[in-house]
C-alpha cells in the first residue's frame, strides 16, 4: 500500500480496489449458487460449522496481511449472512419446482 498525496488519490485506490473485490465477489457468488444444489434442506444450507470454519480461515488471513481480523470478520459475516439468504431463497425455489413438476411424480 502506497501513502496518497490527496483524498482523490485515495479515493481512486479505493474504486480500483472494489472493482477487483467486486468481481471476486461476483465469482464467490456463482459457487455459493453451485454449493445450493448438493444441499438436501435448508439446515444445510445455513451450514453453521462451516461459516464458523471460514471466519477463522479469514481471521487468519487477515492476520498474516497485517490486518485487523475483527473488521474482516465483521465484513464477512454480513457477507456470508447475504449469501445464507440468497442460497435459501434459491433452494426454496428448486424445491418448489420439484414438487410443482408432474414429471417428479
Ligand atoms: O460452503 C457452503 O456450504 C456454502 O453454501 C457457502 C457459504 C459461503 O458463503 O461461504 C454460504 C452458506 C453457508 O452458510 C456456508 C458457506
Amino acid at each position: 500500500m502506497k501513502s496518497c498525496g490527496s483524498i482523490e488519490e485515495v479515493r481512486a485506490n479505493i474504486d480500483r480496489l472494489d472493482r477487483e473485490i467486486v468481481a471476486l465477489l461476483c465469482e464467490r457468488h456463482l459457487y455459493v449458487n453451485q454449493a445450493a444444489s448438493f444441499k438436501k434442506d435448508a439446515e444445510a444450507v445455513k451450514a453453521p460449522q462451516r461459516v464458523e470454519q471460514l471466519i477463522n480461515k479469514v481471521r487468519t488471513t487477515a492476520a498474516e496481511h497485517g490486518g485487523d481480523p475483527d473488521v474482516i470478520e465483521q465484513i464477512y459475516r454480513g457477507i456470508v449472512s447475504t449469501f445464507i439468504e440468497h442460497e435459501l431463497r434459491l433452494h426454496r425455489e428448486r424445491t418448489r419446482e420439484q414438487t410443482c413438476n408432474p414429471e417428479n411424480e
